[in-house]
């Protein structure tokens, strides 16, 4: 088992640990006052609106990039160290490889580079793609360098896999496969994967935890089930003027008028009284209604705060609805 998984009762170690983490950019802030633990061993799906900052987070953890304000730590250590470098790998949007080195080359240095290298599991992912080992990287499809990227991911044997839209470029059943691979990977060593996507049902079906971003800030945080279970979808007929004061009395991430047809996704304080319909979101239904919501209140679930949210008291008010 890798590292990152439990000890006895203990809470699971941190993956990621964000305390008041911010990036600013000439043009402003991308991300601002982001505090929260990933737990080691989840399956996170990182979700928000084009230009949220999701790339900007991950390329913190990776230590790419410096923060501007606050900090970031992998496994608890400093992103860019060769302590944290050894147990993250980041599959970057451009995939960059050597176009000039053959695939077989890719991953030798891969091995060189890497102690844990897995050099079975690198030809594995390339071989089920029915790609050469000889051909150049230049010469591949933007499908097929993808693939080779994930091998070279996934061969190093991380403790933290980082996937920034990763499938965009893939075939529907290349992007099954790839998924399965990250399953298995994921279930078999306790990797903990951070995977930034727009494909909502393809999230569902492998996330098991989920980080929203938008607006510069976070706005979910959580096991996937527990945020779920705190989120009611309410639908019913108002009087067709504001939202009626059982609906208000609640926390209201979203709500929309169609006539006098009222649809709203709330954090529900108590039952909701009156003759409304109640049932519990899934997981599009959930992050549809925060990215329409950019704004929506935030709820960073118990198990991803940090150990000492009073180091960041505006980030416990907000999170307290
Ligand atoms: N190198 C840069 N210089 C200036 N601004 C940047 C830079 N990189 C990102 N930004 C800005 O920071 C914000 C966040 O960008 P980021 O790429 O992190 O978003 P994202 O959530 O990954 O978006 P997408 O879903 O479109 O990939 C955007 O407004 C973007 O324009």
């Amino acid at each position: 088992m890798s590292d990152g998984t439990g000890h006895g009762a203990r809470p699971p170690a941190s993956a990621i640990e964000a305390r008041g983490l911010g990036r600013k950019y000439r043009r402003g802030w991308a991300l601002r006052d982001c505090s929260f633990r990933l737990p080691a061993g989840r399956i996170c799906g990182l979700v928000g609106p084009n230009g949220a900052g999701k790339t900007t987070l991950m390329g913190m953890a990776a230590g790419l990039l410096e923060p501007s304000t606050g900090s970031i730590r992998v496994f608890g250590a400093g992103p860019g160290s060769p302590e944290a470098d050894h147990r993250v790998s980041f599959l970057s949007q451009e995939k960059p490889l050597f176009r000039r080195f053959t695939v077989a080359e890719t991953l030798r240095l891969g091995r060189e580079l890497n102690p844990h290298w897995d050099q079975r599991a690198a030809e594995d992912i390339v071989r089920a793609g029915g790609i050469p080992l000889h051909a150049r990287t230049g010469t591949l499809s933007g499908g097929q360098r993808t693939r080779v990227a994930f091998a070279l991911a996934f061969g190093k044997r991380p403790g933290l896999l980082m996937l920034d839209e990763p499938m965009s470029d893939l075939d529907p059943l290349v992007r099954r496969e790839l998924m399965g691979t990250l399953l298995a990977e994921a279930t078999e060593h306790g990797t903990t994967v951070l995977m930034s996507s727009h494909m909502l049902t393809e999230l569902e079906e492998v996330c098991d935890y989920l980080l929203v971003v938008a607006a510069g800030g976070l706005r979910l945080a959580g096991e996937v089930d527990e945020l779920l279970s705190a989120h009611t979808l309410v639908t019913g007929v108002g009087t067709g003027g504001a939202l009626p004061p059982e609906l208000a009395r609640h926390t209201v991430v979203e709500s929309r008028t169609v006539g006098r047809q009222i649809s709203a996704l709330v954090r529900p304080h108590g039952p909701v009284q009156g003759a409304w319909q109640t049932a519990e979101p899934n997981m599009e239904e959930l992050l549809l209604a925060y990215l329409r919501t950019p704004g929506a209140p935030p709820m960073i679930s118990p198990d991803s705060r940090l150990d000492d949210p009073g180091s960041d008291p505006h980030h416990l008010r907000r999170t307290a609805a």
